[in-house]
């Protein structure tokens, strides 16, 4: 258990300022991590480790500065007070865990969004994503929607797509293969979104599964980039829905839409 008075405390300005706080959570949690793999744990224990000291360093940070609101984990039970909740935290606490547990990579995330209800222009339910912040923490870098990043220009006329590197989309392959795109295998989703926002990739497509918590995070801190992001088959992406699955996504430069979503069109996803 993380003790009470353990926890960092945020600078004033932080606490009155969603955004801000987004991301010095997110950093927060990522400085935990990184202190967790210097325990000298391995395999699941080191996984297991990570996951929960996240989860419990973000839901007692939360609980002590957003009272008031919902939190929706990958590492709690979903108890659907969420619901009815005007504010809803949304938060992978460790996103990457295999890659977490597999020194020195450094591509695993730690994903902090917030939902608010009566934000959006009602094409993604009652409410939709309205700050978050991912840290790469092996990275030293936090992307948030506060000071939103600035997607430096194409150094690849080749697009260059970011793909699970566990669990790639057959599909993907063929697309690849049909815009003469070459696949850059990594984990996380936060850090294949943040690739996208690097210019170390320029698009980020999945299929498959995944879960609320894998992609809010990244997906609010992509459109604050002014990224491209929607569901494969071009549909709204729609956050704290009662189902927590949101299996798959596209985020890319703009200029790459057309092309992906209509390559899914035509092929679908099999
Ligand atoms: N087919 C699938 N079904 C369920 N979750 C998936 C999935 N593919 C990827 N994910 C989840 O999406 C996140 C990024 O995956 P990947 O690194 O393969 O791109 C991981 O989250 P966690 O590490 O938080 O479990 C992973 O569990
Ligand atoms: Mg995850």
């Amino acid at each position: 258990m993380t003790s009470p008075d353990a926890l960092p405390v945020p600078p004033a300005d932080v606490l009155g300022d969603d955004h801000a706080l987004a991301g010095w959570l997110a950093a927060a949690a990522g400085d935990r991590l990184l202190q967790v793999r210097e325990q000298g744990l391995e395999g699941r224990e080191l996984k297991d480790a990570g996951d929960r000291a996240a989860h419990e360093l973000l839901v007692a940070l939360l609980a002590a500065h957003r009272p008031d609101d919902a939190v929706l984990s990958e590492e709690a039970a979903d108890d659907k007070a969420r619901l009815e909740a005007d504010r809803v935290w949304i938060v992978d606490p460790l996103d990457g865990t295999r890659e977490f547990s597999e020194p020195p990579r450094d591509d695993w995330a730690v994903h902090v969004a917030l939902w608010t209800r009566g934000a959006g222009d009602g094409t993604t339910g009652p409410g939709d994503l309205t700050a978050g912040a991912v840290a790469q923490p092996a990275l030293g870098e936090t992307f948030t929607t506060g000071a939103p990043a600035v997607v430096p220009p194409r150094t690849s006329e080749r697009p260059r797509i970011a793909v699970s590197r566990s669990r790639p989309p057959a599909f993907v392959q063929a697309l690849a293969t049909e815009l003469d795109a070459e696949l850059v295998p990594m984990g996380s989703a936060g850090v294949k979104v943040v690739s996208v926002v690097r210019d170390v990739a320029d698009a980020y497509v999945h299929a498959g599964g995944q879960y609320a918590w894998d992609n809010a995070a990244p997906v609010a801190v992509a459109r604050a980039a002014g990224l491209f992001c929607s569901r494969v088959d071009g549909g709204p992406l729609v956050y704290n829905a009662d189902d927590v699955s949101l299996p798959d996504l596209v985020v890319c430069r703009p200029e790459l839409s057309e092309a992906i979503l209509a390559f899914v069109a035509r092929h679908g996803t099999d």
